[in-house]
């Protein structure tokens, strides 16, 4: 198992002394085996990131190792097709004019010196069909990419990455181009294949439920450095800041005051998810954190402004007697109240505070 660091990257684009740095002084570490995901807003230098990692473009500072072999440094730029790095690229990455066994033997050719050819022709074939199987595509390999739906393309792009039996591999933002419906089984199939080989991943994502349901450890990209890398449970309960709260998920804020390892705020005195000194804050809690119960019993009352509906759940909007902001309250679908009803609100769990 091959782990990945990534210390101090630095990069700007252009010549010019004094470019905005994409990449300011960034730090990653992803344990050999794991599947993190990098999840940032377009434009935060997750692809430089990526192909920084790949070898196409070189760091202005800062060190990229792995499995403790440096590959980038000062002084040290390992070429991509040394680097032992497995790419899958976003949609449209397979030779049209070749059939999906060539397509995926095309990573293999040139590997094996000193081998007789035949044997080489035998091993690629074997290794084609192996890779097939393990996404789930054995028995496809006469078949040409148009003859393929766009997930199954997908995961002849990640059988052709796996085959010369990658170190790490990159995916940049590959579940795209699918619909909604299938990038689920896709993402699944694409995770349970890699796990197979025991490679270490990273995946470029700007979506943030794609990166809190595929990943192991999940890397928030703000400003050209990671503001946050967890677990997609600690992200989403423990997040380091309010940015990254709203960034991973809908977050009510509240403004709070902490006496006793609790918060007095709009919505009553919360529990507070570790220790804290007396201090005001803004208070974090998650909408599937707050219920909707009759105004008799609960410690803080509003009037309902907005209902919108999902199917699976609805999202309440709740304008709080006290509070400036209105809440937003995750429900069942069997949803009942109605904009100008009014509603108590009570909540459910630990609140995390921000200074
Ligand atoms: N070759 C280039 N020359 C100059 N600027 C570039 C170049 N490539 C990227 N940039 C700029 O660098 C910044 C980061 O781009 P990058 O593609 O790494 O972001 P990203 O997080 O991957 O975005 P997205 O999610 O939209 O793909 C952007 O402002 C972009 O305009």
């Amino acid at each position: 198992m091959t782990d990945l660091q990534i210390s101090g990257v630095s990069k700007a684009y252009g010549s010019t002394t004094g470019a905005p740095r994409v990449l300011d002084g960034l730090d990653l570490s992803v344990p050999g085996g794991s599947f993190a995901a990098l999840l940032g807003p377009s434009g935060c230098g997750k692809t430089t990131l990526l192909r920084i990692v790949a070898g196409f473009l070189r760091p202005d500072a800062g060190t990229v190792t792995v499995g403790g072999h440096t590959l980038a440094g000062p002084g040290t730029h390992v070429p991509p097709e040394r680097r032992r790095v497995g790419i899958v690229p976003q949609e449209g990455a397979l030779f049209p004019h070749l059939s999906v066994a060539r397509n995926v033997a095309f990573g293999l050719f040139g590997q094996g010196h000193g081998e007789g050819r035949k044997k080489d022709r035998a091993g690629r074939r074997d290794r084609t069909e192996r890779m097939l199987e393990l996404v789930g595509l054995g028995g496809y390999g006469d078949r040409m990419p148009h003859e393929l739906s766009g997930g199954q393309q997908q995961r002849v792009a990640l059988a052709r990455a796996l085959a010369p039996g990658p170190q790490l591999v990159l995916l940049d933002e590959p579940f795209n181009a699918l619909d909604s419906a299938l990038r689920a089984g896709v993402r699944a199939d694409v995770r349970a294949a890699l796990k197979a080989t025991g490679a270490t991943a990273l995946l470029v994502t700007h979506d943030q439920q794609e990166a809190l349901s595929t990943a192991d450890l999940v890397a928030v990209v703000r400003d050209g450095r990671v503001a946050q890398c967890a677990t997609p449970q600690e992200l989403y309960r423990h997040p380091a800041d309010p940015w990254v709260a709203g960034f991973v998920g809908d977050a009510v804020l509240l403004p709070g005051t902490v006496a006793d390892g609790a918060a007095d705020t709009a919505l009553g005195r919360l529990p507070l998810a570790g220790e804290h000194a007396p201090a005001r804050g803004t208070v974090l809690l998650r909408p599937e954190q707050l219920r909707l119960v009759a105004p008799e019993s609960a410690p803080a009352h509003g009037t309902v402004t907005e209902v919108s509906f999902h199917g699976h759940d609805a999202m309440v909007t709740v304008a709080v007697d006290g509070l400036a902001t209105p809440v937003d309250v995750r429900v069942a679908g069997t949803v009942t109240v109605r904009p100008g009803d009014r509603t108590g609100v009570v909540v459910t769990g630990a609140a995390t505070l921000h200074p």
